[in-house]
């Protein structure tokens, strides 16, 4: 994960006690700007403050990272897949999507409207606390299991990361017994809400998983053994404030996801995601009820290459915020992932070994700030 750097010295501040897991951490609150808080642990950007956020140099990226948002194709799009459809029909089109898009939309797929539009109701509510609420969550310690933070990137010839234009909040999902007293008292609902929308997921997952491993010919339950005994499901609230020039900067940098598998949902009416597609940037439009689902860099390696993990990015929108939930299905640390044997053979070698998912791990953290390229670290070279 990567956040904001410390930028000047405050002028004000004032104490502020937090009790957390026994422990009492003395934050000192200090405003520079309005936008800009911080704590003992650091700063960070408020994307929700007191006025509007300013388009600082911090924000802006050099001119072979902007978005160029006039090239981004208007034509085409990735797939909608109805999951309420005759099953070999559906396994094939997922799978189709996972060879050649590795993103897809799914509409019909059982989750109750009411309840996401609950939850993203709720997402917008914490965003909109006072910055001295958010701020017992921030933290720059990417071990922590409830953070807040500012994601930024390194910039070549420059010392100072550019920030993104954009405030994320990521905590366990499911199972939530362990933490769920750790999360959120404000806004009141929020524990009830996570904790229903984690049970929901938990079963998409488990039958997107299953249309997967179909889809590659495996028995339905492979995909899931794979991935190991103990994975978890995490939650990644992404708040986009509308930005005064979406062509400076963005929102998330590009990235591809390092876990197995990602669904989001995201605010209606505003479009901010966007997907490579044959060297192309895709707009990936909000359909009503329905979720994006995106392939992470796991599955990418267990299918041997054969679905993709695709770069993506966040784009600003110069009127409206934009409010996104990514849940993600995390392997347990010893998790062994490697290319699955049976989706091996001569005119199939190999394409990465096999790694401890803690080390994969690794790898992703000691390329902070880059544009990482983890799961190329553990190709196999081919003669
Ligand atoms: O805001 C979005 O739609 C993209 C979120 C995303 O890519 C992520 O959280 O990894
Ligand atoms: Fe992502």
């Amino acid at each position: 994960m990567l956040l904001s750097t410390m930028r000047g010295i405050p002028p004000l501040s004032c104490l502020y006690i937090h009790h957390l897991s026994f422990c009492t951490i003395i934050y000192t609150f200090a405003f520079r700007g309005s936008h800009t808080f911080s704590t003992e642990m650091g700063s960070f950007q408020l994307a929700n403050g007191p006025s509007p956020l300013s388009l600082s140099s911090s924000f802006i990226l050099p001119e072979n990272k902007r978005p160029y948002l006039s090239q981004v194709s208007t034509v085409a799009s990735i797939p909608v897949i109805d999951l309420n459809q005759e099953l070999s029909q559906l396994i094939q089109q997922v799978s189709r999507a996972c060879e050649e898009y590795g993103f897809f939309q799914i509409i019909n797929h059982g989750v109750s409207q009411e309840l996401c539009e609950r939850m993203l109701k709720t997402i917008s509510e914490f965003f909109e606390l006072p910055p001295q609420e958010r701020a017992k969550f921030f933290t720059t310690d990417h071990t922590k299991q409830i953070k807040l933070f500012n994601y930024n990137l390194k910039v070549d010839g420059q010392e100072d990361k550019v920030s993104m234009w954009s405030e994320t909040f990521s905590h366990p999902l499911h199972p939530l017994d362990d933490v769920a007293h750790l999360l959120p008292e404000n806004p009141p609902q929020y524990r009830e809400v996570f904790a229903e929308y984690g049970m929901e997921m938990n079963e998409l997952m488990t039958k997107l998983l299953r249309l997967m491993s179909q889809g590659l010919g495996l028995e339905k339950d492979c995909l899931k053994k794979k991935l190991g005994e103990n994975p978890i499901l995490r939650a990644q609230s992404n708040f986009y404030p509308p930005c005064p020039d979406p062509e400076m900067t963005l929102g998330l940098a590009v990235h591809t996801d390092l876990n197995a598998l990602t669904i989001v949902r995201q605010s209606e009416g505003v479009t901010g995601l966007q997907v490579i597609k044959d060297g192309k940037w895709v707009a990936v439009d909000p359909i009503p009820n329905s979720f994006v689902i995106n392939l992470g860099d796991q599955i990418q390696v267990l299918s041997n290459g054969r679905y993709k993990s695709v770069h993506h990015r966040a784009v600003t929108n110069k009127v409206h915020r934009r409010i996104s939930l990514a849940t993600f299905y995390v392997p347990g640390k010893d998790t062994v992932i490697g290319p699955i044997e049976d989706l091996i053979d001569e005119k199939h070698p190999p394409v990465y070994r096999s790694y401890r998912y803690a080390w994969f791990l690794e790898e992703f953290y000691r390329q902070e700030g880059t544009r990482r390229m983890v799961k190329e670290t553990f190709e196999l070279l081919t003669s």
